[in-house]
């Protein structure tokens, strides 16, 4: 708060017609800035009452528009005054705060009248909510201008200032397919509302995100570094290979660097989505993603690498192998099922309740040596697991999918990767409960079942998949190790 400019004092003194819902007797009203984000409306009568009090922490831009008038026709679509009409026929100037508080949830006490207001501690969906004050006639549109940019500075922590965000809509992810509806209907206007204007690119083929991640280039005329953040649309698929993208870039880590990213879930998982509102206490969904990329929040993910004995990886979620990895790639086949796939394979596989032999060895050291090549032996000092195991499931994010809290101690920055292994012998029953425990994260409570954090690791396995981020990559051992901070999203002031 300390960079914000100070508050205009000349805002006392503009005179803005209190919007007639609100039912007031007083007919002007001007803003009064009241500290920590607080904007209170105060009548303009010598008492000054308070109308009404809005959380700029709620809102996402502050716009001046000149609205032209037309007797005949309706100019505002909300919030319209009808009563007292602006003196000037032919045009007004209109101050729009564009807010999106969280709606307040009804208590019984509240629906049959009892309470008039609660207080959830759980996030709610956000919902829109715009004031429109028109200005009065005769006021000096410049003062108000300037307030308005002074109300954006305190409304996203930085100057107002030109901005140009890439979409990349990925058409084919998701049970709805309806990524493309979401970014006309949703992000885009939202971002307009923030002063933020946008392209959108929509991915023709498979692996398109990829090759924009790898070359830069967008279009016939554009690359990355005409834009100053990326917005993802799709699901955990199209994260992944947009990032993968990049990694292969020469100057891969100062791509990354410069880059900012939003995600906008519209998969079938979306589990970084899920993890990144999670972190920022929003509910997954939309519009609650588009207003953290609005309000402009960066938080420095961690993402790691993976290196099989032909190719290397970026993972930005979860390596998966066992009957996890089981559960993610064999149902695919019942895709057109939604999330509920994963419960519906999932029971089918304790059912069956296969164990495979691996060898899982790893490390906490801060700064760890892997060995060169995964022909050469572990160092000494590593713990080593050699035994059956159920599931083996390593995390960066809290969760691997909206209903699954795979990982709850898993925070975007912490630095480690976090492993959940299931090894036998385990019963079905202990089994099920695991299985169950997934949506709040108690699995992990379970008897038997094993957490564990590290900053690198390798795996030597038998059988099953090499899940990574939701995606098959070949069979036989992988190491992993942990790249710390590097990845720039879009996540609320408190999301670590
Ligand atoms: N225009 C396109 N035509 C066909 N496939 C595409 C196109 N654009 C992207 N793809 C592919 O769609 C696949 C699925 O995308 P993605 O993984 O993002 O969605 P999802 O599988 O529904 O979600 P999640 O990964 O969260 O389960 C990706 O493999 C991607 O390469």
């Amino acid at each position: 708060m300390s960079n914000l400019p100070a508050w205009p004092e000349e805002s006392a003194n503009i005179k803005l017609f209190t919007p007639p819902e609100w039912k007031s007797s007083s007919v002007f009203c001007s803003l009064r800035y009241d500290g920590n984000n607080q904007l209170s409306i105060v009548s303009s009568e010598s008492s000054q009452r308070v109308l009404e009090v809005i959380n700029l922490n709620d809102c996402i831009g502050v716009q001046v528009e000149i609205v032209l008038k037309n007797a005949n026709e309706k100019k505002y679509e909300t919030n319209e005054p009808t009563s007292p009409e602006p003196v000037d026929t032919q045009g007004s100037a209109v101050l729009t705060l564009y807010c999106y508080p969280q709606q307040e949830p009804l208590t019984w006490m509240q629906r049959w009248g009892l309470a008039t207001s609660s207080s959830s501690k759980h996030p709610q969906p956000r919902v829109a909510r715009y004031h429109r004050f028109v200005v009065a006639p005769a006021e000096d549109l410049q003062a108000v201008s300037r307030v308005a940019a002074v109300l954006q500075h305190y409304v996203t922590g930085r100057p107002a200032s030109p901005l140009r965000y890439l979409i990349l809509v990925n058409p084919r992810s998701g049970p709805k397919r309806n990524a493309r509806n979401i970014a006309e209907t949703v992000v885009q206007p939202m971002l307009l509302q923030a002063g933020i204007e946008s392209d959108m690119v929509v991915t023709t083929h498979a692996q398109h995100a990829m090759q924009i991640g790898e070359t830069k280039v967008v279009g016939n005329d554009k690359t990355l570094d005409d834009y100053d953040a990326v917005i993802l649309m799709g699901g955990d698929g199209t994260i992944h290979e947009f990032l993968n993208g990049v990694m292969r870039r020469d100057d891969a880590m100062a791509t990354l660097a410069k880059l900012r990213l939003g995600a906008i879930g519209c998969g079938s998982a979306n589990g970084f989505t899920k993890t990144i509102t999670y972190a920022s206490q929003e509910v997954v969904g939309p519009l609650q993603e588009t207003f953290l990329i609005c309000k402009g929040h960066v938080t420095a993910t961690d993402i790691s690498t993976y290196t099989t004995r032909k190719n290397t990886y970026t993972s930005f979620l979860t390596f998966a192998w066992g009957n996890i990895a089981d559960i993610d790639i064999d149902s695919e086949c019942i895709r057109c099922l939604g999330e509920s796939r994963f419960d519906v394979w999932g029971a089918w596989c304790i059912l069956r309740m296969r164990h495979y032999r691996g060898r899982f060895s790893y490390t906490n050291d801060p700064k760890p040596v892997l060995p060169s090549s995964l022909n050469d032996p572990v160092p000494e000092s590593w713990t080593v697991m050699e035994d059956d195991f159920i599931l083996f499931w390593a995390s960066h994010v809290s969760h691997a999918a909206t209903g699954s809290m795979n990982s709850p101690h898993s925070r975007l920055q912490d630095g480690v990767i976090r492993v959940f292994i299931l090894r036998k012998p385990m019963s079905r029953f202990r089994a099920t409960r695991v299985l169950l425990g997934l949506d709040t994260g108690k699995h992990i409570e379970v008897e038997g079942a094993e957490y564990v954090a590290c900053t690198a690791y390798r795996l030597e396995p038998q059988g099953s998949y090499n899940d990574l981020d939701g995606e098959v990559i070949e069979d036989g051992p992988v190491q992993a190790q942990v790249i710390p901070g590097v990845l720039n999203v879009f996540a609320g002031p408190l999301a670590k």
